[in-house]
């Protein structure tokens, strides 16, 4: 990964400016923009993207960058605009604003240097998903073997059953197969892996790390958060059609994810008195500011370091409290999508089960709100 992308940028919601569109504004030195150490020019380039389907705007002023041989994340909630961003840079819709792909606009771009698995696909339903892949990759002048291509998905043992008899999670790895089957210079994958088992997950993750390795540009569109953090050398946060953060993962857990936290689960219900009286103790214990929250099925104490946690139990004993397990984690791209999008403070505010302030993570989105979901 490029040490100059891991700067994170974010845009207060509201104010509609996208990863390349203040960097005066971003933390110093911060390079929201696509990291080309070759000087070369960005694969993938989006100023003022706009798209609107009557009085909803998928797009709302969208600036990104992407680097040849970069993974380039894209995260949002249902709605924000992914797909949409996605289609207007392959050239499957129509939006304003100035989009190049390659340097030409997304329709002029050569195919067979495009991959795309889009997020609904259905192929013929009566090929096997060996025809299949042969079918696609017949599509181009030249294409990857289709035995190599089946194997990358783990699709190697299943592959002369009939597309729809296949699972969900094999058809899904069967796409992804005819998505690479032309070896693409840039590779578009809206939310490759949803619905397939975790050791399809990681063939998927192996094959998306080699493919950027071997100089393949990847667009990742995904809800899988892990997913996201572990492979994307960027990452771009969109919500209600405008980008709100953008920058590499760990810069942007770092700058936004908010403090590592021990979360217990607790073996009656959480009541407001339970979390004030461990939010006291915790407090008598550690010093500094911990806060404490309810969860859904126990309690959360924020600001915890690894060396604390014994005081943070020990607080929790004196409570009263019994708890069936506890686990401490560092923040994640999770908890940073949760901040940015307001989804955390949603969710919470439902439950009314928040007996302390979500603790301060030092980005400019503190004020988020609604999430973006339909
Ligand atoms: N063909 C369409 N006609 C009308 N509205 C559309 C169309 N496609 C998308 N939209 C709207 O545009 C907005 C963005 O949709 P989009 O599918 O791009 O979101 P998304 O981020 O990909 O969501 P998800 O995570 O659910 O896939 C939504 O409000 C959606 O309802």
């Amino acid at each position: 990964m490029d040490e100059t992308a891991t700067d994170a940028a974010v845009d207060a919601p509201g104010e509609g400016a996208g990863p390349g569109a203040a960097p005066a504004e971003a933390d110093e030195g911060a390079g929201p923009s696509a990291p080309d150490a070759a000087g070369g020019d960005p694969v993938v380039v989006g100023e003022g993207v706009r798209k609107s389907y009557g009085d909803v705007d998928a797009l709302d002023g969208v600036d990104l960058d992407v680097a040849a041989g970069e993974v380039f994340g894209l995260i949002g909630p249902n709605g924000a605009g992914k797909t949409t961003l996605v289609r207007a840079l392959t050239g499957t819709t129509e939006a304003e604003g100035d989009l190049r792909v390659f340097g030409a606009p997304p329709r002029e771009v050569d195919p067979a240097r495009i991959g795309l698995l889009p997020q609904s696909f259905d192929p013929p339903a009566r090929l096997t998903a060996r025809e299949l892949v042969d079918y696609y990759g017949g599509l181009y002048d030249a294409a990857r073997d289709t035995e190599s291509v089946l194997d990358d998905v783990g699709m190697a043992d299943d592959a002369d059953a009939w597309y729809e008899t296949l699972s969900g999670g094999q058809k899904r790895r069967t796409c992804v197969a005819t998505a690479v089957v032309n070896d693409p210079d840039l590779l578009f994958l809206d939310e490759p892996t949803t619905g397939i088992d975790p050791a399809g997950r990681r063939a998927i993750h192996r094959l998306i790390e080699r493919l950027a390795a071997g100089g393949t540009t990847v667009f990742l569109t995904s809800h899988a958060m892990d997913e996201v953090e572990r492979l994307a050398d960027r990452v771009a946060m969109l919500r209600d059609g405008r980008v709100v953060a953008s920058g590499a993962p760990e810069r942007l857990v770092a700058d936004h994810g908010g403090a590592p936290r021990l979360d217990a689960t607790l073996a009656d219900p959480t009541t407001e008195a339970t979390v004030e009286t461990v939010a006291a103790g915790v407090r008598e214990r550690l010093g500094g500011e911990p806060t404490v929250e309810a969860t859904d099925d126990g309690l959360r104490v924020r600001g915890v370091r690894p060396e604390a946690i014994g005081d943070a139990v020990a607080a929790l004993d004196d409570a009263g409290v019994a708890f069936d397990s506890l686990s401490w984690s560092e923040p994640s791209l999770e908890d940073v999508y949760l901040r940015l999008t307001g989804e955390e403070y949603a969710r919470r505010g439902g439950e009314g089960g928040t007996a302390e302030t979500v603790p301060d993570g030092g980005g400019a989105t503190e004020t988020a709100s609604e999430g973006g979901d339909r």
